[in-house]
Parts: structure tokens; C-alpha cells; sequence
């Protein structure tokens, strides 16, 4: 197991993609201490959120929050400064130089994880023409892994796909996070780029982010247990 985590349950991010608090609070409690790890992104931000941020603090669970910051640097680093005392343990900025050094310096000296999103999971190469890049997904998750390093970021956001090109571009000490995770048998939905838990486990990664083959389950626990024991197997 990585050397960067200690409680093997943290391995797992459940990502908290509800519309209210009041959901997201029945979730967590029906998941108990099946989850120690939640993402909250920022649909569940703009609903009150941040505040359901630091009662989970509070309670002992480790917390990712999602809101993909991007804009120009100045901003960025504002924006970063103000997150910066919430208690959370990884923040997202999108992968362009400016947003990222803008990021790094904004959380100056926080105890504040900054994690790079490279190349979206709901992305294939003809995704990313259309968007106006000349790169393939790989050519571009490799790109801004080598950008995300020089600017002192902390981890990549990418496909588990990726974890190879990533791993040898930002060594071991870096996190690898890899949302588009699905079960054996689960819908994809919206995901392109996606990998079995046990399968992002045995490629290297750090952390798992998995929102609906949990939370849209008839059992969320059953379904979060049996992820976790995938994980376990491939640890
Ligand atoms: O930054 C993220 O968390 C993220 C990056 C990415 O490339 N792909 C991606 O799916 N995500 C997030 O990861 C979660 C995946 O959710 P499910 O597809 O329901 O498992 C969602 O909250 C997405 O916003």
C-alpha cells in the first residue's frame, strides 16, 4: 500500500454529489464507518456545503473539496487564501500553469492538499478536438502532470488509465487521485475513461473518488463495503 496513507479506508472518496445537505447528512450516516473520505464538489457548495465541510471535520472524517477553481492567477490566489482555514484535507484548481501557481501561492504554508485536474474523465480525445486542444488525452494528462510538478502542486486528477505516464512523471511523492471508477457491471453514464477499483488499485493510485455506483445504490453501504473490499484484495 501506498506509503502516503495510512488508514487503508481513506483509499476511498465518496463523492458527496447531492443536491442538499440534508441528503448528503443521510448518506454519511448511512454509510458510517463504511467511509472516512467525502468529496463535497460544488453543487452541494452552492447549497450550504462548506458548513456541512467543517461538521465533517469536526466529526473525524477526512475531507475533498471539489470546486475546480480557474481563473486568472490573482484570483486564484484569493480564492485559495479564503479556502485555506476550512480544515479540508485536498482542494481542486484546474491544470493551467497560471491557475496552478496562483493556487500554490495562495495556500502559502496551509495544511491544504492542491490537486491538478488534468484531463476530465468525461473525456476522450474527440472530446478534447472539439474543445480546441491539439492533444491527445494522454499527451495532455502527461503535459500538465510535468506543469502541476514544477508549480508545487501536491497531486493529479486524471484516469486511472493514466496512472503509468502520471507515476513517471511526478515520482511517488505526489497523489494520484482517479475519479471514473466503476465497478464490474455499473453504468458508466457520463464517463469515458474508466477503471475497475481493484484495477486502479493494482496501476498505483492513491485515492479512488467514486460518487454514483455508491451513492445511487438501493444499499450505499453494501455497495461502498464491497468497493472497499476490492480494494483491500488489490492493496
Ligand atoms: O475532480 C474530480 O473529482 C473529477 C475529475 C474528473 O476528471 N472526473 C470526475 O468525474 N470528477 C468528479 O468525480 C466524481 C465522479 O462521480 P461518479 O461518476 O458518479 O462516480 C464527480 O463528482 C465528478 O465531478
Amino acid at each position: 500500500m501506498t506509503q502516503k496513507i495510512n488508514d487503508l479506508r481513506d483509499r476511498m472518496i465518496v463523492a458527496l454529489d447531492v443536491p442538499t445537505i440534508w441528503d448528503a447528512y443521510r448518506i454519511v450516516s448511512q454509510l458510517g464507518d463504511a467511509a472516512s473520505f467525502y468529496k463535497i464538489g460544488y453543487a452541494l457548495a452552492f447549497a450550504g456545503g462548506l458548513q456541512l465541510t467543517q461538521q465533517l471535520v469536526a466529526e473525524g472524517k477526512k475531507v475533498f473539496l471539489d470546486l475546480k477553481l480557474h481563473d486568472i492567477g490573482n484570483t486564484v490566489t484569493e480564492g485559495v487564501a479564503s479556502l485555506s482555514n476550512l480544515g479540508v484535507d485536498l482542494l481542486t484548481v484546474h491544470a493551467y500553469p497560471q491557475t496552478m501557481r496562483g493556487a500554490v501561492e495562495g495556500r502559502d504554508g496551509a495544511d491544504l492538499k492542491l490537486l491538478a485536474v488534468t484531463a476530465l474523465t468525461s473525456y476522450d480525445d474527440g472530446d478534447l478536438r472539439d474543445a480546441g486542444y491539439g492533444l491527445a488525452v494522454r499527451d495532455l494528462v502527461r503535459l500538465r502532470a510535468e506543469q502541476a510538478r514544477t508549480a508545487g502542486i501536491d497531486g493529479i486528477v486524471c484516469s486511472a488509465a493514466e496512472t503509468e505516464i502520471v507515476r513517471d512523471v511526478i515520482g511517488s511523492d505526489m497523489l494520484i487521485v482517479t475519479p471514473g471508477i466503476r465497478p464490474a457491471g455499473s453504468a458508466a453514464g457520463d464517463q469515458k475513461r474508466t477503471l475497475t477499483p481493484g484495477e486502479a488499485i493494482r496501476a498505483g493510485v492513491d485515492h479512488l473518488v467514486v460518487g454514483r455506483p455508491i451513492i445511487r445504490a438501493a444499499d450505499p453501504r453494501a455497495a461502498a463495503a464491497a468497493i472497499m473490499d476490492e480494494i483491500a484484495a488489490a492493496s
